[in-house]
């Protein structure tokens, strides 16, 4: 199994690392357009090897898509990342070019490659990879969910102070600060409703900390955050790698389902060996149908803005 990432950068690394740690992928390939920068991370992180035990063989490659040929799942995390006190929507103006080509280079020397989309602001992002490209909607998949489920569980656990492998729960929607949906009614501990531990009122503040998680450490850090973003992709493409038929909310493309047409939104999904192979309808309540519907046309707006 060959994967190919697409920026060196923060994630991209990140990515790599993880994906080598876990074992699973024969070759990774990470490119990067800055002249020897994967190169380095490559050497860097396989002088890791020995030391964290994994055989897995990490290329770094400037700008060159035939070292790519063969990859059955593609990483795209080139473009630029927001600072603190901007919106993930501002990045388009510059990320948009950027992830068109890229996508456009994967395919063009790998065409049954399956499409992880990272870059910002993702939906739209993944949205234009279906408009620009050729490729069937199950080779096309956006990360955004996975991670926001992960910051839910996170705030879900420390709010009930139990350990985070108790918690289970998962956020669908757009990944924007406002446009995502924490499935409060649905999370559980041990199987025991989440509300159940919490009040109303703690467990809607747990859904807006986990809506702003991304804009709370891009203030931290200056940039936005990485580690997360890197194990939420690693999971995903073993899921794919390994045809594990596991569930994650991601950025897929609708054609009714959820009652929405036309455009790339977090949803429950199954990843195995072909990519995005079901897209799963689970029964929302009222008020989560409502904030869907709103989240929808927050990505609308963004997607109105490429030019198609
Ligand atoms: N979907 C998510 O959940 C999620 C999570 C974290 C970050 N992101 C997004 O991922 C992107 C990358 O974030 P980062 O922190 O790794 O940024 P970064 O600046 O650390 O890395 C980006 C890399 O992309 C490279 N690059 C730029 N243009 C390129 C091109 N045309 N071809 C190849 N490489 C190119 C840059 O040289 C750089 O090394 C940002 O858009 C960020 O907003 C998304
Ligand atoms: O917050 C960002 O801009 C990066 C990413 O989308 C995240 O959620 O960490």
């Amino acid at each position: 199994m060959k994967v190919t990432i697409v920026g060196a950068g923060a994630v991209g690394a990140s990515c790599a690392e993880y994906i080598a740690i876990k074992n699973f992928a024969s070759e990774v390939v990470v490119l990067d357009i800055k002249e020897g920068f994967a190169e380095g991370k490559a050497m860097d992180l396989m002088q890791t090897a020995s030391l964290m035990g994994f055989d897995t063989k990490i290329t770094g490659i400037t700008n060159d898509y035939s070292k790519t040929a063969g990859s059955h799942v593609a990483v795209i995390t080139s473009g630029i990342p927001r600072k603190p006190g901007m919106t993930r929507e501002e990045l388009i103006g510059i990320n948009a070019g950027i992830v068109k080509t890229v996508a456009a280079n994967l395919i063009e020397h790998s065409p049954n490659v399956i499409l992880i989309v990272v870059s910002n602001p993702m939906d739209t992002m993944t949205y234009l990879v279906h408009k620009s490209t050729d490729l069937p909607k199950n080779r096309i998949i956006g990360m955004g969910g996975a991670l926001d489920s992960a910051r839910f569980k996170y705030r879900l656990a420390e709010a009930m102070e139990a350990p985070i492998s108790d918690i289970d729960g998962m956020v669908i929607g757009g990944h924007s600060d406002t446009g995502m949906v924490p499935l409060t009614a649905h999370a559980t501990r041990n199987s025991i409703k989440v509300s159940e531990f919490l009040s109303e009122e703690r467990l809607n503040q747990v859904a807006e900390d986990t809506k702003v998680g991304g804009a709370t450490l891009t203030k931290l850090l200056g940039t936005s955050a990485w580690y997360a973003p890197g194990a939420a992709v690693s999971s995903m493409v073993q899921a794919i790698a390994c045809d594990q038929k596991k569930m994650f909310p991601c950025s897929a493309y609708l054609e009714g389902e959820y009652n929405l047409e036309d455009i790339c939104i977090g949803v429950p999904v199954l990843l195995g060996k072909n990519g995005l192979e079901k897209i799963v309808n689970i029964e929302l309540t009222a008020a989560e149908k409502a904030k869907m519907q709103e989240s929808a046309e927050g990505v609308r707006k963004t997607n109105d803005l490429l030019e198609l």
